[in-house]
């Protein structure tokens, strides 16, 4: 069964629904790099409403460690997702679980950052390019999706109801990871879209 990360919420109904729908984690975050940035209080709220089960998200992108610490004490998520530049080095240095993003936009010649993350829980390969904000709906050649690595990988980048059943065919991913797929607007789910890409996941 392939898992469903649903990711920047800044509403509590939204990631309430998610998580109705059958979604195994919901991300908020908390990079000014973000259009979907929400408060730490905003955070927190949405990490407090979930049900038990459902992973929560937070997510950094090049920010400075005293944010990062911050989140930890303050959002209390269940783990932590790394979207930029960040290394193993600094990433491990929270102790808290944590995913990394690796910029797919560069096709096979992103390749080698694979194994570059050996203390991530799981790699989550998005579509968009080096330096670049994730958010942005452009996926990436799924056949490059390895077979080969003992971490588990998650598909982002542009999923959407439609193109996820093939994704997950293709690219056969732990998880999918979907952000302006399931919106009306930046920040904003739309319900009958978060429905019907659950539904195209769970049947796949
Ligand atoms: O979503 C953002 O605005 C964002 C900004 C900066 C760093 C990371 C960000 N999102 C990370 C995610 O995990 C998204 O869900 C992922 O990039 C997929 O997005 P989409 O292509 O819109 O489905």
């Amino acid at each position: 069964m392939t898992r469903i990360k649903c990711c920047g919420m800044t509403r509590i109904e939204d990631a309430l629904l998610a998580a109705e729908l059958g979604a195994d984690a919901i991300g908020v975050i908390l990079t000014a790099h973000s259009k979907r940035q929400v408060s730490l209080r905003q955070a927190r709220a949405i990490v407090e409403a979930m049900p038990p089960f459902v992973t929560t998200v937070a997510l950094c992108m090049d920010d400075e460690a005293n944010l990062v610490q911050e989140i930890i004490d303050i959002v209390r998520p269940s783990m932590l997702q790394f979207h930029g530049n960040e290394s193993d080095e600094w990433c491990k240095q929270f102790g808290q679980p944590y995913l990394k993003a690796i910029a797919m936009g560069e096709g096979a010649a992103a390749l080698y950052q694979l194994r570059d993350h050996p203390h991530a829980a799981g790699l989550l390969l998005d579509g968009h390019g080096l330096g670049e904000a994730g958010g942005s709906g452009k996926s990436f050649d799924w056949s490059l999706m390895p077979r080969d690595l003992r971490q588990p990988l998650i598909l982002a980048g542009g999923l959407n109801a439609s193109n996820v059943a093939s994704a997950i065919r293709v690219a056969r991913p732990w998880a999918v990871d979907v952000s302006s797929g399931i919106e009306s607007a930046a920040g904003i789910k739309d319900p009958g879209k978060m429905r019907e890409f659950i539904a195209a996941v769970r049947s796949a």
